[in-house]
């Protein structure tokens, strides 16, 4: 299915938030700071992914969560219009703090990765369009490129996996604000106290399996179909330190 339109329309924009993680800590990626800090081409990751959701969502609710004790995403969020929250443990429980922040009149949560900071505004629009045409949860995705192998605990191949039936997942995942919350509560990982708002919950671990937010769909909201949108190249996610150079590329051929 694609749905390719370069902004979303004003209707979905006004029931929209999109939730921006940016709580990780950049492990992989080695800087000794929030990987949503190191600069690129000058500029924290988190101000270029604020910039490119705001391309295609303008007037959207923006939250983002920021680790414990943060000042300076924050204050980067604030400079975009955008409220910051502290995260949690993990993406997933990061994402629950997010979605206790949300406003009770949001129909539709987008789900970001902060590291995700060159994702074209094609993409985010089109996941917002597919909501609004009525899917509930929405992914972009691309074919795997290389070949792919299993293997087995002695580290040797199980033999080749079909690829074309393989996608490799990216963010904003887009959902019904109720159906993502819903699953979330399923889950464990948010609560409702006796008033009736939500709460994220710490936990030492998230359950087994979940590593997007369309897998807490598959395995809480099995009847719900998730549904594909063309991805992109550039939505690329920086994890290790050659991505950041292929951020800067994309950024100097852009700035052309
Ligand atoms: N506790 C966490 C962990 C991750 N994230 C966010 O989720 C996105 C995808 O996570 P990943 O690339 O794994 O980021 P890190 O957890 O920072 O990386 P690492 O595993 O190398 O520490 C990032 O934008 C990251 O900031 C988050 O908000 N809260
Ligand atoms: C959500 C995600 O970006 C989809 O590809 C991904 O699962 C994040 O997880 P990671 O293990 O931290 O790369």
């Amino acid at each position: 299915m694609t749905f390719s339109t370069s902004s979303a329309s004003p209707s979905v924009q006004d029931g929209l938030a999109v939730i921006v993680v940016a709580a990780g800590s950049g492990t992989r990626l080695g800087y000794g700071m929030p990987k949503a800090l190191v600069p690129v081409a000058g500029r924290p990751i988190l101000d270029i992914a604020l910039e490119s959701v705001a391309d295609a969502l303008p007037t959207a609710r923006i939250i983002v969560t920021v680790p414990a004790g943060d000042t300076e995403l924050s204050a980067v969020a604030a400079a975009h219009g955008a409220r910051a929250v502290t995260g949690g443990a993990t993406r997933a429980q990061s994402v629950a703090c997010g979605l206790a922040a949300l406003d009770s009149s949001a129909r539709f949560v987008l789900v970001h990765d902060a590291a995700r900071l060159l994702v074209p505004g094609r993409v985010t629009a089109s996941v917002a369009a597919a909501l609004e045409s009525g899917e509930r949860a929405v992914i972009p995705v691309l074919p795997v490129n290389d070949t792919v192998r299993g293997v087995d605990a002695q580290g040797h191949s199980t033999g080749t996996v079909d690829r074309s039936g393989l996608r490799a997942v990216q963010t904003p995942q887009g959902f019904e604000a109720r159906l993502l919350v819903d699953v979330n509560l399923r889950a464990g990982l948010l609560e409702r106290d006796q008033h009736g708002a939500l709460a994220a919950l710490d936990r030492a671990e998230d359950p087994e399996g979940i590593t997007d937010d369309a897998s807490l769909i598959e395995r809480f909201a099995p009847e719900v179909p998730v549904t594909f949108v063309a991805g992109d190249e550039e939505s690329f996610k920086v994890t290790r330190p050659f991505d950041l150079i292929t951020a800067r590329a994309v950024l100097e051929q852009r700035a052309r």
